[in-house]
C-alpha cells in the first residue's frame, strides 16, 4: 500500500438479493486529493458512499483508510478514525450561534483525547481555532448568529467547517451544491476549496460546472462499475465516458 494513498477500494462488491449494484470497483483516491466521482442516475454513487462509511456492508471487497481495512467496522469507528460524510445541513445544531457550532465541533474531537484537568486548559486553543475557521470559512461576522437563521450557502459552508473541526481527514461530500444558485454554488466551492487544503475529498457531484473546476481527479460510475478514473482532461476526452454520460455536455 502506497503512503500516498489516503482511501483505497479493492474489487468492491454489493448486492441487493440478486442485484448486484456495485460490481467489483477498484478506486485510490490519494492523499489531499480532490476526487469526484459522477454517473447517471442509479449508476451506484451513494451505494458506493453508503460502503466507503460504514452504513453499509460490502459482499465483497475491502475498502482501506490509511492503510487499514475499514470495511465490516461501524460507522461510529470509521468516523472516529478520520473518515467522515458529511450530510446536507442536517448536521448543524440550527438554534446555536456560528461560534457555537465550531466550538461544539472542536470540543468533541479534543474530548475523546484529553483528561478534564488538560482538556480545561485547552478552552483557549479551541476558541483560537474556532476564530481561525471563522474566518476561513468567512463568517466571521456571523459569528453570534443561530446557524437556523444563516443563508443555505452559509449553512453549507459552516456545516463542512464544523465537519473538518472535529478532525476528519477525509471528508465525503454528497452534492455540496444541491438544490443552489450558480452564485452561491460557486461561492460554496471556493470556500470547500479553501477549507479543505489539508484534506482528502471524495464528493458526489452532478453539475459538471462544479466537477471540473475543482477535480484533481474525476471516477465516472456507470452501472455500477468504474469506467474511467483519471484527470479532468482525460475524462473529458474519453470517447467511453462521452458516450456512457458526458455527450451532451461535452457537444
Ligand atoms: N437498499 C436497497 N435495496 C435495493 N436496491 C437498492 C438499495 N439501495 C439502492 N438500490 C438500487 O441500487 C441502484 C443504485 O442506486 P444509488 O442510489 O446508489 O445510485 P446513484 O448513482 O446514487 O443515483 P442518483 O444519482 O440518482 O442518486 C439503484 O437501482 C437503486 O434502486
Amino acid at each position: 500500500m502506497s503512503e500516498s494513498v489516503a482511501l483505497s477500494l479493492k474489487g468492491v462488491k454489493k448486492n441487493f438479493g440478486r442485484a448486484e449494484i456495485i460490481r467489483g470497483v477498484d478506486l485510490d483516491v490519494a492523499k489531499n486529493e480532490r476526487h469526484v466521482l459522477i454517473g447517471p442516475n442509479g449508476a451506484g454513487k451513494s451505494t458506493l458512499f453508503n460502503l466507503i462509511s460504514g452504513r453499509l456492508q460490502v459482499s465483497a471487497g475491502s475498502v482501506d483508510l490509511f492503510g487499514e481495512t475499514i470495511s465490516g467496522k461501524s460507522p461510529h469507528m470509521i468516523n472516529r478514525q478520520g473518515l467522515s460524510r458529511s450530510f446536507q445541513v442536517t448536521n448543524l445544531f440550527q438554534n446555536m450561534t456560528v461560534m457555537e457550532n465550531l466550538r461544539c465541533s472542536l470540543l468533541w474531537s479534543m474530548g475523546h483525547k484529553y483528561a478534564f484537568w488538560k482538556f480545561v486548559t485547552k478552552q483557549r486553543e479551541v476558541t483560537e481555532r474556532a476564530e481561525e475557521l471563522l474566518e476561513r470559512l468567512r463568517l466571521t461576522a456571523r459569528r453570534d448568529v443561530p446557524a437556523g437563521l444563516l443563508t443555505y450557502a452559509e449553512q453549507r459552508a459552516l456545516e463542512i467547517g464544523a465537519t473538518m473541526a472535529s478532525g476528519a481527514k477525509v471528508l465525503l461530500l454528497d452534492e455540496p451544491t444541491a438544490g443552489m444558485s450558480r452564485t452561491e454554488a460557486d461561492e460554496v466551492m471556493e470556500l470547500i476549496r479553501e477549507v479543505t487544503t489539508d484534506c482528502t475529498l471524495l464528493m458526489v457531484e452532478h453539475d459538471l460546472g462544479v466537477v471540473f473546476g475543482v477535480a484533481d481527479r474525476i471516477s465516472v460510475l456507470v452501472y455500477g462499475e468504474v469506467l474511467a478514473s483519471d484527470t479532468p482532461e482525460a475524462v473529458r476526452a474519453n470517447a467511453a465516458v462521452q458516450e456512457a454520460y458526458l455527450g451532451k455536455e461535452v457537444h
